[in-house]
């Protein structure tokens, strides 16, 4: 009888995944291109980036699906380059389910105790168990044809976990579902992360999904990371323009740095404008882009000290909130997202606002 994972109902412990300059070609296109990352053991890491930058293949390269053709990848300190996938023990899920349509949810939850020769009475408190943690105790008996799009990842994700993995793999496994079904089960996802302690590898394209998901985010473009961070970091201290920009909604300001006094530095906008921002230690002086999210940006009908005059060019009513787009007296477009409190107009295209940055919303990119 081989067991590997932890009893029933146990923690399983979540292993470190160490990925060292990581290559892989398809022909002469670098998918991988010298990927690196350290996956701590139990946290949550997601792969963020646009179509093509790599996801899918990391995530398989790790799950043994293809092999590198340079670098290492380690599992807790050893290497796996020689472990064929089914003896790596990951969870896996993927977009399509990939359930098996003539089996029951039961049958197809069992499905990994069975391979790995778990004996009947352990397997049957196993699968009871874990289509508890995942509310599908009444669909045991269905069929994957007779159950919802949502249901049936919640079965993927049931038979994901039942040998309680170290390492749990997921492949953009709610982009096939809709909003409302996607953000409740982002929150099962979460929360079954907290119950197991494994570590959990997941890949989307969705910036949102990976804000709300990740300990830590890993942004991708073509075949490289070019940043790993907590969800703050990654939003509010993005490295660079195509990580502000795929990461939320941004304003950038050109702008030139006149003055630097540790992480806080004085720049001139290019109406001449002065005005103070924050950025990593190391910026030299000269022009950059300064990245402001347009829900930081405070707006008045009134002139006041270090504003910066507007032009509204368009306001819209959201409930919540009021989004007005305006230029600024140097050309520039900026987009403001701003609570609709009582008492606040929606101010009319053409009106004059006065908008005002402090330098813990601005924020340097290099
Ligand atoms: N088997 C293959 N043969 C040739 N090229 C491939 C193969 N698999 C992937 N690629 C290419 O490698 C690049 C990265 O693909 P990958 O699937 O890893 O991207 P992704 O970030 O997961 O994108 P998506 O979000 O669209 O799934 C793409 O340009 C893709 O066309």
């Amino acid at each position: 009888m081989a067991t590997r994972s932890p009893a029933a109902g146990a923690q399983a412990i979540g292993s470190r995944i160490t990925v060292s300059g990581v290559v892989k070609r398809y022909g002469s296109f670098l998918a991988a291109d010298g990927v690196g990352i350290d996956i701590q053991p139990g946290e949550f890491v997601t792969l963020l980036g646009p179509s093509g930058s790599g996801k899918t293949t990391l995530l398989n390269l790790i799950a043994g699906f293809q092999k590198p053709d340079g670098g290492a990848i380690h599992v807790d300190g050893k290497p796996i380059d020689g472990v064929p996938t089914h003896r790596r023990g990951f969870g896996m899920v993927f977009q399509s389910y990939a359930l098996f349509p003539n089996m029951t949810v039961t049958q197809n939850v069992a499905f990994p105790l069975r391979m790995a020769g778990i004996d009947r009475a352990t397997s049957e408190r196993r699968v009871a168990e874990t289509l508890e943690m995942m509310r599908l105790s009444e669909h045991a008996a269905k069929t994957p044809a007779e159950m919802s799009g949502g249901q049936q990842q919640r079965v993927a994700i049931a038979r994901a976990i039942v040998m309680r993995p170290r390492v749990i793999l997921m492949d953009e496994p709610l982009s096939a579902l809709d909003r409302r079904l996607r953000e409740s089960i982002q929150i099962e996802i979460r929360d079954l992360h907290r119950t197991l302690g494994s570590t959990f590898l997941f890949v989307t394209h969705d910036q949102g999904e990976a804000l709300a998901m990740s300990d830590r985010i890993a942004v991708m473009d073509a075949g490289r990371i070019v940043q790993i961070g907590t969800p703050t970091e990654i939003y509010r201290h993005p490295v660079n323009r195509f990580v502000a920009a795929f990461v939320g909604e941004s304003n950038l300001i050109e702008a030139e740095i006149l003055q630097r006094r540790g992480t806080t530095v004085t720049l001139k906008s290019r109406s001449g404008q002065v005005f103070e921002a924050e950025s990593r230690e190391q910026i030299d002086l000269g022009r950059v882009a300064v990245l402001v999210r347009p829900e930081r940006i405070a707006v008045g009908a009134e002139q006041v000290s270090g504003a910066m005059r507007a032009t509204v060019r368009s306001a819209l009513f959201l409930g919540e909130i009021q989004r007005i787009e305006v230029e600024l007296e140097s050309g520039e477009p900026m987009l403001i997202r701003c609570a609709d409190t009582a008492g606040r107009r929606l101010p009319d295209p053409g009106d004059t606002i006065w908008v005002s940055l402090g330098s813990e919303d601005c924020w340097v990119l290099s």
